[in-house]
């Protein structure tokens, strides 16, 4: 069994803006069950990114599903600003639905490729019932946030957009919703080392000039330090380590976290000097930024 270590994560008093506590996820399988999620408790707080890391079946993506209230807890209770949302349904849960927003790895699969993407972001306000002018406004701004002009963007359809501003659009798309959070579950892990620079440093953008907070969740420990605030390590389901980027990244207190930072060459002083660039190879030069 895995050793649980609650490391000391700089203290912030503040009202947590979405919890999960004691969380845990049982999956009845052939011959058994399987805990994907063992007693998870993590606090989420405004305007920070948080990062949840582990290797493939490490339990990331149940922990995002049962946050995002897709999937139901086997026990343990999910808090959004202070209210207990593990139950919410109805016109509540849809509420909640608009407030934590979601991308997901593959944005072309969120993508009807008959859709140009202005007539995708329209579609997803539909049910806001805007006026012309307030609808228009709305999507420029939130395309602007991502980086993209509307006037060039509107018009293309998902195949005349590369993955880093497909994914950027499906960014553009969440915020249109106004929210307090978004989870971005392996939404880079498609992209190239360019591309991926982008979307992270958009991410890191929304953080700071919306005080969104970010729930990022990555198998890549190089991604989790590069962009995030304090940084959750998952194996087999338990939290292992949990702790600000800098504690986790300069004192890993577990083996886990110990081998994740390993296979990452010199993350600890390449990230000093800000020279490394998420997914690129040690000794090859940093990608250009994609426009
Ligand atoms: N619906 C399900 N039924 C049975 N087992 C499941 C189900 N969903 C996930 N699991 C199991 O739970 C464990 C955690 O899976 P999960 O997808 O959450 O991990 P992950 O860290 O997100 O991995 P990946 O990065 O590969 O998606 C795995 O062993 C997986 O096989």
């Amino acid at each position: 069994m895995t050793e649980i270590v609650s490391a000391a994560v700089a203290a912030d008093h503040s009202t947590p803006v979405l919890s999960a506590k004691d969380v845990t996820k049982t999956f009845k399988v052939a011959g058994g069950s399987i805990t994907a999620v063992d007693n998870v408790s993590v606090d989420f707080h405004a305007g920070k990114v948080l990062a949840v890391v582990g290797e493939s079946g490490s339990g990331k993506s149940t922990l995002a599903r049962m946050l995002l209230r897709l999937m139901p807890v086997t026990s343990g209770t999910i808090t959004y600003q202070g209210k207990d949302v593990t139950n919410l349904g109805g016109s509540e849960l849809r509420r909640y639905w608009r407030d934590v927003q979601a991308v997901f790895q593959d944005p072309f699969a969120s993508f009807n490729q008959f859709f140009s993407v202005g007539h995708m972001l329209k579609r997803s306000l539909r049910l806001a019932e805007l006026d012309k002018g307030t609808e228009d406004q709305l999507i420029e701004t939130c395309l602007g946030y991502v980086g993209l002009k509307s006037a060039d963007a509107m018009h293309k359809y998902p195949h005349q957009l590369s993955g880093g501003q497909r994914q950027r659009v499906m960014i553009a798309r969440a915020l249109m919703m106004n929210p307090k959070v978004l989870l971005a579950d392996e939404a880079t892990s498609m992209l190239d080392a360019s591309l991926r620079v982008s979307v992270l440093n958009v991410l890191q953008e929304l953080r700071d000039n919306l005080h969104l907070t970010v729930l990022f969740i990555t198998h890549d420990i190089g991604q989790a330090c590069y962009l995030a605030d304090e940084v959750v390590v998952m194996e087999h389901g338990l939290v292992v380590e949990h702790g600000t980027t800098d504690e986790v990244i300069f004192t890993p207190q577990h083996d886990y976290t110990k081998r994740l930072l390993a296979d990452v060459p010199d993350l600890q002083g390449s990230l000093k000097t800000r020279s490394w660039e998420p997914g690129a190879p040690a000794h090859v030069p940093p990608p250009a930024k994609d426009s």
